[in-house]
């Protein structure tokens, strides 16, 4: 079977769950959803936007991967992907650049990585206007992992997409270019 993981990655605030909507509203490529140890942000529910868990739930879990981002951990499971590819061919699923590295080594051709880009005072204002508390957001910015995640890992080099979003209508055409492009739908 031709499966495919659609894997978006790029620093906090570059656009990727908005990607991964669009995937969802407009080719029904459904997001494979991750564990988190982080509170809900206002309107983010359980079992939609995250499973949200405990420090002591979290570590109960078998992740494929796992990675701790500005003070939180994050997890995904091969049996959350493994259950999606059962019913459809293609997921999307949205990981910090560590993430997106073990996504493509494990999965090779299967995961099609599209890393987003946005300059940092771009983003800054981006995640600003959605109402992230503030003294989160600082601390999100001051992060390594936000820094790092601002740049394309060089194990991704050659082996992913690499997407500048700063106008989202070009950035979702040049999505529909890449699924044509990977046979996606
Ligand atoms: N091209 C764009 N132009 C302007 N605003 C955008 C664009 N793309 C996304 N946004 C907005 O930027 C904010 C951050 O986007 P989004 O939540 O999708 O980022 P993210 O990479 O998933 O962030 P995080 O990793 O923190 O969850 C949202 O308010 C979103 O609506
Ligand atoms: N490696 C992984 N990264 C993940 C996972 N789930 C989310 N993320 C990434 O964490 C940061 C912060 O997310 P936020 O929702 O608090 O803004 C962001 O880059 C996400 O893409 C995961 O399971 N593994």
């Amino acid at each position: 079977m031709n499966k495919k993981i659609i894997v978006i990655t790029g620093a906090s605030g570059t656009g990727k769950t908005t990607i991964s909507k669009y995937l969802q509203n407009t080719y029904h490529i459904p997001s494979v959803i991750t564990h988190t140890t982080r509170l809900p942000r206002a309107g983010e529910k359980d079992g939609v936007d995250y499973y949200f868990e405990t420090k002591e739930s979290f570590l109960k879990n078998h992740y494929l991967e796992k990675v701790e981002y500005s003070g939180n951990w994050y997890g995904s499971s091969e049996e959350s992907l493994n259950k999606t590819w059962k019913e459809y061919d293609s997921a999307s699923i949205v990981v910090d650049t560590k993430g997106a590295v073990s996504y493509k080594k494990k999965y090779g051709e299967k995961a099609v990585v599209i890393f987003l880009e946005v300059d940092l005072d771009t983003v800054t204002r981006r995640l600003t206007k959605r109402g992230d508390e503030i003294s989160r957001l600082k601390a999100r910015i001051n992060s390594e992992e936000f820094h790092r995640d601002l740049q394309m890992p060089m194990e991704l080099e050659g082996k992913c997409y690499k997407i500048i979003n700063n106008n989202i209508e070009i950035t979702k055409e040049n999505v529909n270019k890449i699924l044509k492009k990977e046979k996606i739908n």
